[in-house]
């Protein structure tokens, strides 16, 4: 499977032409990740301007052809992108916005379908775990061609907040959060490492305090990063966009990866039937492989939690 190769056209659609959507058609724009990327959403008119800011860039900075389109542009296309969808206020939970956005995914999906001949679906919306649930029941894909972006912009916040505390640069951090992309999400401490020395280790070995008290205070504030910058700003737009960049990478360019993305389980850690994240092999045909890791008991605890909850709201819808 890993294998299954095929020569891209890189062409991507992009659903939803919001901050978000506007935010990655910019930034696969200036990394030349796409050869073509067509914008589509309910305000044509403003679609067709961010599409003319974008191309309006210095073309050494970006080799994309980016236009207001249609539905019928998701022919072919080898990813399409679904960022439809309203962004919560302060004081919102992402699950307060399932009614709104699944109805919007509907339609989204409704009018994507008839056009789609092959490509990747990657749903950024929120509720992104629930609305991967339900695009992957409505497209009736293989598994893993449908995704979400998931635990991917919370595993680059915590592994913001560790090279913060470690004075170190990012690369040379490993961390991974998993489970729900909003409150049920789990920091797999046991597997966080620098430049492959465990964390606590590596604390002692440079005198640096660690414990639960740091753990907790590191955790919270990742759990709660969204709110905080939806409370300065009213939404989160530039760090998803290069989330979506690197995931889009691997699919166009064909260069597999690892990252915490959100799909259909079917059997892995002994759970089925709901959308969360784990770290998974992602390539040319989206998901490739859910990895089963060794965690902490209490990680597995609080991740079999996140799935019970999970299949709670389902059972809502
Ligand atoms: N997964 C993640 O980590 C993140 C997810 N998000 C989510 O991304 C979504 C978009 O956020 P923003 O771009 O800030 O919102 P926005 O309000 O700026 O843009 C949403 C766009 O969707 C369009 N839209 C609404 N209904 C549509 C339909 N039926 N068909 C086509 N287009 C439709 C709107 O016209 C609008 O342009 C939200 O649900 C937000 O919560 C935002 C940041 C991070
Ligand atoms: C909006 C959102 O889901 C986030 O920034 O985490």
């Amino acid at each position: 499977m890993l294998n299954n190769f095929s020569v891209s056209e890189r062409k991507v659609a992009i659903i939803g032409a919001g901050f978000v959507g506007a935010s990655i058609a910019y930034a696969l724009t200036i990394r030349k990740l796409a050869r073509e990327i067509v914008l589509i959403d309910i305000h044509e008119e403003k679609t067709i301007g961010e599409a003319l800011d974008i191309q309006h860039g210095i073309p050494d900075m970006g080799i994309s052809s980016v236009r207001a389109g249609t539905y019928a542009d998701c022919k072919d296309c080898d990813l399409i992108i679904i960022t439809a969808g309203r962004n919560r206020k302060r004081g919102e939970s992402r699950l307060d916005l399932i009614a709104g956005n699944s109805a919007i995914l509907k339609d989204v999906v409704g009018q994507m379908k008839p056009y789609y001949t092959k490509g990747v679906i990657m749903i950024v919306s929120n509720p992104v775990d629930v609305l991967v649930y339900q695009c992957t029941k409505w497209m009736g894909l293989p598994n893993g061609m449908v995704f979400g972006t998931g635990c991917i912009l919370d595993s680059s916040r915590f592994t913001r907040l560790i090279a913060d505390y470690t004075h170190l640069n990012t690369e040379v951090v490993k961390a991974t959060i998993v489970g729900e992309h909003g409150d049920a999400q789990i920091p797999i401490w046991s597997r966080a490492s620098i430049a492959g020395v465990p964390l606590q280790e590596y604390c002692e070995n440079v005198g640096l305090k660690w414990g639960e008290e740091i753990r907790k205070e590191i955790s919270d504030k990742v759990r709660e990063m969204g709110a905080t910058i939806i409370k300065g700003k009213g939404r989160t737009h530039y760090g998803i966009a290069t989330c979506v960049c690197y995931l889009a990478e691997a699919v166009l360019n064909q260069r597999l990866t690892i990252a915490p993305v959100s799909t259909m389980f079917q059997g892995e850690y002994g759970i089925e039937d709901v959308c969360l994240s784990v770290p998974s092999i992602i390539g040319v045909n989206g998901v490739e492989k859910r990895l089963e890791e060794r965690w902490a008991e209490e990680e597995f605890q609080a991740f079999r939690q996140a799935a019970d909850k999970m299949k709670k709201v389902l059972k809502t819808l």
